[in-house]
């Protein structure tokens, strides 16, 4: 299981890097990646585990941050009450549409590879439809909107060597398009 020592942070080239693309059939290696991104997720999000072995809490979690630089990346939004609105590990994923309308976290972003808290709203698509590859190999398409959007462009962009604060408007770190949605 990771514990936060194990996730690199900022300053690290690695998450600057452009991650390779997963081949299929995937390696072993692969297979446990995947199943320890998502692993870190659920005990993080949970408030006895998390206190018990000092997890940051996430919601998204990108190869690129526990050192691997490759494209995949593990998402688990809880929705209200015990619902789930997504638990998938996207591999090769990219955003093929996305709407004009702009879209932003009204409360800022975290990263777990960020430790100072950088404020100011991350300006996003508000929706987007990305293609990806499932563990089982087989592509995929969906149609996200707010929260589970935000979550998806974030970890993409770990995949790309982007991080949230790239996205913050120096001048106007507050700023956000009439049009926009801020997100709570
Ligand atoms: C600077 N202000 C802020 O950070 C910020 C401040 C307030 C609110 C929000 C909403 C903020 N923003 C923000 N909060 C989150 N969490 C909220 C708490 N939650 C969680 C916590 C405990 C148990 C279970 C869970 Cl689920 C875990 C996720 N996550 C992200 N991001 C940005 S997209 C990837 C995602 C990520 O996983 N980051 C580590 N941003
Ligand atoms: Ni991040």
């Amino acid at each position: 299981m990771y514990l936060m020592k194990d996730i690199t942070r900022d300053g690290d080239p690695v998450l600057r890097a452009r991650a390779k693309k997963v081949q299929f059939p995937l390696s072993e290696a692969d297979k446990q990646l995947a199943h320890d991104l998502m692993e870190y997720l659920v005990v993080s999000q949970d408030e006895e585990e998390n206190k018990k072995y000092h997890l940051r809490p996430g919601v998204g979690l990108a190869a690129p941050q526990v050192g691997v630089s490759e494209c995949m990346a593990a998402v688990l939004v809880p929705g209200p009450d015990d619902s789930i609105l997504l638990k998938e590990v996207l591999i090769n994923p990219v955003v093929i549409s996305n709407s004009v309308q702009d879209a932003a976290l009204s409360e800022g972003e975290g990263c777990l590879s960020v430790d100072q808290d950088v404020e100011g709203y991350v300006v996003r698509h508000d929706r987007i439809t990305v293609r990806y590859q499932n563990l089982a190999g087989e592509t995929k398409k969906i149609r996200l909107k707010n929260y589970p959007a935000i979550v998806c462009q974030h970890e993409i962009d770990h995949l790309n060597g982007i991080l949230f604060y790239d996205h913050i408007n120096k001048k106007t770190p507050f700023k956000m398009d009439p049009e926009g949605i801020l997100i709570d």
